[in-house]
């Protein structure tokens, strides 16, 4: 790499192995090497401006990232002689679970046992979390559970400073004493039987959480050395977004590894002295190292995608649409419902992304269409159905291969697409035609490698909700935008190139697809000026009479929760238990609530959500009408008044998240508030001005809320793991911690992570095979499902809510609730939403999904409240008489 023989030599990192316990955070330590690595080239180096790029080339070249149940790690031999002679340090990654137990902490407890025993073996190592906890009970030491569980939570450092005393230096020289580390811990090492060969070079005095438990402030080890081996733990995670000063540990670490590999090429035992130059040499020549064939995951490394694919055609000129816009002019918003009925109504299939609380960066446009086709899948049988054109055809994905998936398919769809498309002149519009749908939640089989699918999760063992294809998206290549900031209204097409003959072979990749269907991606320009001069006749005719049709007021019927009160409060304890067995950090919980719609109001779903957006206006509202029916033939709709954004990638390739974790009522919509809530309609001033002081209040205490806090922070930490997939580790920045954002009848807490996507190959050719980086679905497929319908870490809770939410021997499945919801652009830019505060019209059955984040400190009680705060945004609650 150029400059880099400049480099001094501690500037160049070890050749890292960092071994994965399947825990959510471990990639975040690429971030946190990174801010150390660049800190020192930057005062050192001979391109300071250029510190974090080199710093980030370096590492992601010399680190690997290994899953704990890589095959090569399972077998202490090959580990041993294949894998670790290639690397220079190892870093034990935290994970859920013990690291006394096989299944959580696999080989990684013989591998630090071995090298205990024979120091002619070892690689400086760091064990963080389990990783630390592992260290200890491979010296002989013991874990307990701690008295004050802290999930997300700070603890602050007591460093015990007694340098002259170790063998090698401390990695705590550069952290300030008292300085607030996050913990995820539930279990800690025992200092009553602390091993000989160990010391302790970090407390805590962890105070309880809650006064009113009886619980007393606790002495923690947070740090350990060993005395004679180069091995270090901490119990704290440096690398989360929280923790003060976490790079500098690592950045000692890797110093102290350098250090020891020196001092033993210096030593009188020569085949250790050997070891240490080859290692030395390597390390100094900077061998990228290779890779381990299967899944190493250093993806931001990786700069290939696994799938290949190649176009029937090769014409050089790639080009085969224009997405292009027509201004309508200007016309109030208000009147979207009425032209959405009017343009958009009585099709088989329609769509409208809907920025229902206008105001702010995520509300300023809305999309309507009716697509021309459409895909659906399931994931339980690998099929995708695609419809369009009045014909209807099947795509078997297994068939190929057993790890084929809808994700890929639609990535590679996405991609030929991209290829094909100039969209350079549909100026700023972030919607540029494509696909408008839904992965719903079962696509987690398919997106976690882990999670099987499981035997008895089947159509017809699931509710309302979850039957629902796994996933549906309709093609949208024309659609009418509406800009809420200037009240300008556009239509959007994709355009056939004049001149090129519009065959299925345009198509690429979906060439096959669309010749089944006999139909083409595209519209002709007439096509579109028609449409568009129909859309304005539309448009001028119902701004000059009063928008008309447009019903409001009809509310959903009272919804019944599947659980009762005190089964979900039994089920949140549950969750607590296997928090506190160290299991998992923190599990989002959710239920589900089930209304049925009279006969006749089965055939007409759009009149609800027009009631449903004005009551509950929310930035990622949506309605679709999909052009798929249920067992009685009636039609299957999705009401979303979503608050939330799952995940977005604008024009440019700009990543951004914003999770959502922490919730508190609105004033008049708490339990009990209802009377001051009719009040304020009546216009009464004393409980307006109630509301308002009470609403102040209340988004302090949820700002200041420890609890609250911590809930988001787990997510965040997690998040940030998530874009690392697809984004390279110096893009990725919190750029707001924590922010209030009131809705309608409830306040929450949201940050927003961002990064900078690879992107894929932007060479216009139409070999395809040439592509590198990650395309858009690969990267939205790396997060999915978002973290904030999980908890962390993600794989754990997710096969933990799969025993807690679904009753034997009837399994349920979430359905389109807790997956996303949106758009995917033909240019790869993409915007989806998390699918919560959302009704599944089926015929006439309603669904409603709620829940929330469940951690240590959660009150069954208050989280039940919670639930009912959440539906009572969309319907009334109805509990068949019972007390709740
Ligand atoms: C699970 C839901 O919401 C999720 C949980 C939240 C929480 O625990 O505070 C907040 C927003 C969502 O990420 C839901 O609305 O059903
Ligand atoms: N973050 C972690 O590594 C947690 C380790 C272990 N599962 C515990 O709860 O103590």
């Amino acid at each position: 790499m150029d400059g880099l023989n400049a480099l001094e030599e501690d500037c160049v990192p070890p050749r890292l192995l960092i071994i994965d316990h399947h825990d959510s955070y471990t990639h975040n330590l690429l971030i946190c090497l990174l801010d150390g690595l660049a800190a020192k080239i930057e005062r050192r180096g001979p391109f300071p401006e250029r510190a974090r790029e080199i710093a980030s080339k370096l590492l992601l070249s010399r680190t690997t990232i290994l899953p704990f149940t890589h095959p090569i790690w399972q077998d202490e031999k090959q580990a041993k002689q294949k894998l670790l002679p290639n690397y220079d340090a190892l870093i034990l990654s935290p994970g859920p679970g013990r690291p006394d137990s096989k299944d959580d902490f696999g080989a990684s407890m013989v591998i630090l046992q071995s090298f205990m025993r024979n120091s002619d073996e070892l690689l400086p190592t760091l064990g963080i979390c389990l990783g630390h906890q592992g260290i200890a009970i491979a010296c002989g030491g013991s874990l307990k559970r701690a008295n004050n569980l802290r999930h997300g939570m700070s603890s602050e450092l007591i460093v015990i400073d007694d340098a002259a005393n170790n063998s090698w230096p401390s990695i705590l020289g550069n952290v300030q004493q008292s300085a607030g580390m996050t913990t995820y811990n539930s279990l800690v090492v025992d200092e009553a039987s602390f091993p000989e060969d160990l010391k302790v070079t970090a407390h805590a005095m962890d105070a309880p959480v809650e006064e009113d438990e009886g619980k007393t402030e606790e002495r923690i080890v947070m740090a350990l050395q060993h005395t004679k081996h180069p091995i270090w733990g901490v119990q704290f995670h440096p690398e989360s977004i929280a923790s003060q000063g976490g790079h500098a540990i690592l950045t000692d670490f890797l110093d102290n590894t350098h250090a020891y590999w020196k001092q033993q090429s210096e030593s009188s035992q020569t085949s250790l002295a050997n070891r240490a130059l080859s290692k030395l040499r390597s390390w100094r020549q900077a061998e990228p190292v290779q890779a381990i064939a299967g899944d190493t995951s250093t993806s931001a490394s990786r700069s290939t995608m696994d799938t290949t694919f190649s176009l029937s055609d090769s014409a050089e000129d790639p080009i085969r649409y224009t997405a292009a816009m027509q201004p309508l002019g200007r016309y109030d918003p208000t009147i979207a419902p009425s032209i959405f009925k009017e343009v958009f109504g009585g099709q088989s299939s329609s769509v409208w992304l809907d920025s229902a609380r206008p105001g702010g960066h995520h509300s300023r446009y809305s999309f309507m269409s009716v697509p021309s086709w459409s895909i659906r899948y399931d994931v339980e049988s690998k099929t995708i159905i695609a419809q369009g054109n009045g014909k209807k055809t099947e795509l078997f994905l297994g068939e190929q291969e057993q790890s084929a998936s809808f994700w890929t398919w639609l990535d590679q769809a996405q991609q030929t697409l991209q290829k094909r498309c100039d969209t350079s002149k549909i100026g700023d519009l972030p919607f540029k035609t494509g696909f408008v749908g839904y992965f719903g939640y079962e696509m987690k089989y398919e997106s976690l490698p882990q999670i099987a699918f499981p035997p008895n999760l089947n159509s017809e063992n699931t509710k309302c909700g979850s039957s629902f294809p796994s996933s549906w998206f309709g093609f949208c290549d024309k659609a009418l935008v509406i800009d809420h900031e200037t009240s300008q209204w556009y239509t959007i097409g994709l355009v056939q190139r004049p001149g090129r003959n519009p065959t299925h072979l345009n198509a690429g990749y979906l060439s096959e697809l669309m010749e089944r269907l006999d139909t083409q991606v595209g519209i002709s320009p007439s096509h579109l000026e028609e449409w568009t001069e129909s859309v304005r006749e539309k448009l001028n005719g119902m701004n000059a009479t009063k928008p008309s049709g447009v019903v409001t007021n009809r509310l959903l019927p009272s919804m019944r929760p599947i659980d009762t009160s005190s089964e979900y409060m039994n089920k949140v304890e549950r969750a607590r238990e296997l928090i506190a067995e160290g299991q998992s950090y923190e599990i989002c919980l959710t239920t589900e609530f089930e209304g049925q719609l009279s006969e006749e109001d089965a055939e007409n779903h759009f009149d609800f959500y027009t009631s449903l957006r004005a009551r509950n206006p929310a930035p990622f509202s949506a309605f679709l009408q999909l052009d798929t029916v249920d067992s009685d033939g009636k039609p299957q709709s999705i009401l979303s008044t979503s608050p939330e954004k799952f995940f977005g990638i604008d024009a440019d390739g700009l990543v951004e998240m914003k999770p959502i974790k922490g919730t508190a009522a609105r004033a008049g919509y708490g339990k009990g508030e209802k009377d001051i809530l009719q009040r304020v309609r009546n216009g009464d001033r004393e409980s307006i001005q109630w509301c308002k002081e009470e609403d102040e209040e209340r988004i302090k205490r949820l700002h200041a809320d420890a609890k609250e806090r911590a809930e988001n922070l787990m997510i965040v930490d997690l998040i940030r793991r998530d874009l690392l997939h697809s984004c390279r580790p110096e893009s990725v920045k919190v750029t707001k911690l924590m922010a209030i954002e009131s809705y309608e009848t409830v306040h929450q807490l949201v940050t927003t992570v961002q990064g900078r996507k690879v992107p894929i190959s932007s060479k216009s050719s139409t070999n395809d095979t040439a592509h590198d980086g990650i395309g858009t679905v690969e990267a939205i497929r790396q997060c999915f499902p978002p973290g904030s319908m999980t908890g962390a870490p993600k794989v754990r809770s997710v096969q933990l809510l799969e025993e807690l939410e679904h009753a034997q021997p009837q399994r349920k499945a979430r359905g389109v609730y807790s997956g996303a919801l949106g758009w995917l652009g033909v240019d790869g830019a993409v915007n989806l939403n998390v699918v919560i505060r959302t009704v599944c019209l089926n015929g006439n059955k309603i669904s409603v999904g709620a829940g929330g984040a469940i951690t240590f400190h959660s009150k069954p009680a208050k989280e039940w409240q919670e639930v009912l705060d959440k539906v009572g945004a969309i319907a009334p609650v109805d509990f068949g008489g019972a007390k709740e």
